[in-house]
């Protein structure tokens, strides 16, 4: 009974689906033929549009207001960001593809060329897998249009409108906003000028610093360069670390090797590499501990204290021989004379209060009359000698000077072509291995020699003339010529010396 009444009623079931599918077909099929075209592509249109409503369902708006930046914070964060997601898809894509466009930047006291949205463009940005959709609108929009009264009327000049998918809200409102500050924060940093300090008793003097040397024209060895760039990396993403163990998060550098060699150029690539400031300390104008003290706190975060030849202090040296002396007066801080060691304590003392990032850089020409105290474990974290020009360091010098040819790496950007080799590089690569020519000597050479080049083109007409092989030719021709002569006189000094010797 009971398996014929279920039987029953699944006839029934399958009849009444029969029947609507067929009544649906029915009003489908009069539709498509009573219906005009037009009428049907607004039907469809309009279900895929709330399908996307429904889809796209949460939504927010950052607005610009009339204020100044710091009330415009999340706003320009925001621009930041969108305009660094366009560069990386590539200009000429973002033109085609989300209709984007390169604008100069109106807000901000720079004419620097950047990708930036433009009013009623659209672009979707992906962050774990969620799918974020921005559009940039202007208040000038009717308070009547659907977009005024979905979202409100808004009292700023323009706001970015975000939406999506109901089930990324959280994901939303913390981690990704977070994420575009931060990485809007990077962005700002790495494009604000940097500053050099020097001091002046105990105040800071500030400069524009616009050194120009980076990791890539910097002559040195690759091996060694790496090793510096992951000691840095490694150090400026370990905050948590340095907070776990108890640890000022500071790390110390000390560069040692004959003057010429790259040393300064070394703390200015760093900070060009970091975006850092540079503090340049003369330790002998520094009278007291308190006048330290001062100085040390006057230090903003994201910096290099520099202090250059250590071993030329020699009063300081003097200064640590006698301190066991006691202090004149009854407050020791106050009026003891500074010494190296001192200093380094001090340094570990205020940093380890501040929980900011500081790096502290020595350099000396003698790393052997340093102080032992100084070079032992835990002062100095990395110890780099910056020696004499090798072949490795030499390549990179001839391309810094002489590298003519650019090739195009994007639509904005070139490159230009390494000079891997060349028929003098086996002599010159000899000659490097037999005399000591400081990276700095060289750098000279092959600036005078490219400029001696640049007036004899000048001079020149014909266009073979400007073959970029002979230029070459010419140009490290002249730097054998500058090698022999100075083994030559290498081998004269030699000669007298060892003539001294027996008379
Ligand atoms: N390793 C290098 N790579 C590129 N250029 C270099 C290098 N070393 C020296 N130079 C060139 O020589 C100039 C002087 O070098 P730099 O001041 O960096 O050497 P230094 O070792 O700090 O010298 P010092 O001990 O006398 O202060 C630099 O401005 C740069 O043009």
């Amino acid at each position: 009974m009971a398996s014929s009444s279920i039987y029953e009623k699944g006839k029934e079931a399958m009849a009444m689906a029969t029947s609507v599918a067929a009544t649906v077909m029915l009003v489908r099929s009069l539709a498509n033929e009573l219906l005009p075209n037009e009428a049907r592509d607004m039907l469809s249109y309009g279900l895929a549009n709330l399908r996307a409503r429904m889809k796209w369902r949460h939504s927010f708006s950052i607005e610009q207001t009339d204020g100044p930046y710091s009330s415009n914070y999340l706003f320009y964060h925001v621009k930041t960001y969108l305009a660094s997601r366009m560069e990386a898809v590539g200009a000429t894509n973002a033109l085609q593809h989300l209709r984007l466009s390169i604008g100069t930047m109106d807000d901000e006291d720079t004419d620097k060329l950047i990708v930036s949205m433009e009013e009623g463009e659209e672009m979707v940005d992906v962050y774990e897998g969620a799918e974020f959709r921005w559009c940039l609108y202007s208040h000038d929009v009717p308070d009547d249009s659907i977009i005024s009264r979905s979202l409100g009327r808004r009292g700023g000049k323009l706001y970015y409108h975000v939406t999506f998918h109901k089930k990324h809200k959280a994901k939303a409102l913390s981690g990704y906003i977070d994420y575009i500050i931060k990485t809007a924060k990077d962005i700002r940093d790495k494009e604000r000028p940097l500053t050099m300090y020097t001091n002046d008793d105990s105040d800071w003097t500030p400069e524009d610093f616009c050194h120009p040397s980076n990791f890539a024209t910097l002559a040195m060895n690759h091996a060694l360069k790496k090793s510096v760039i992951d000691d840095l990396e490694k150090f400026i993403t370990r905050k948590a670390f340095y907070k776990r163990i108890g640890k000022a998060w500071k790390r110390g550098y000390l560069f040692y090797g004959p003057p010429g060699t790259g040393k300064s150029s070394l703390i200015a690539a760093m900070a060009n590499y970091l975006r850092f400031d540079l503090y340049y300390l003369e330790l002998t104008g520094v009278e007291n501990n308190s006048q330290l003290r001062k100085l040390l706190l006057g230090m903003t975060n994201k910096s290099i204290l520099v202090i250059e030849d250590i071993d030329c202090t020699i009063e300081l040296k003097q200064r640590d021989d006698n301190k066991k002396k006691p202090p004149k007066s009854s407050d020791p801080s106050k009026d003891e004379k500074v010494t190296l060691s001192g200093l380094l304590n001090f340094v570990d003392g205020l940093w380890s209060t501040t929980g900011e990032e500081r790096i502290i850089v020595f350099t000396t020409n003698y790393k052997e009359r340093l102080d032992p105290a100084l070079l032992r474990p835990g002062r100095m974290d990395m110890h780099v000698h910056m020696g004499y020009c090798t072949p490795e360091a030499f390549r990179i010098l001839v391309d810094n000077y002489l590298s003519k040819k650019e090739v195009p790496i994007d639509n904005l950007s070139k490159k230009e072509v390494p000079i891997d080799n060349h028929r003098t590089y086996p002599e010159i690569d000899e000659l490097l291995g037999e005399v000591a020519v400081t990276p700095a000597e060289m750098a000279e050479a092959l600036l005078r020699s490219k400029e001696d080049l640049d007036v004899a083109e000048n001079a020149l007409t014909s266009k073979e003339d400007h073959d970029d092989d002979k230029r070459l030719d010419v140009a490290l021709g002249k730097i054998v010529e500058f090698l022999k002569s100075k083994k030559e006189c290498a081998n004269k000094e030699e000669e007298s010396r060892h003539k001294k010797k027996m008379t």
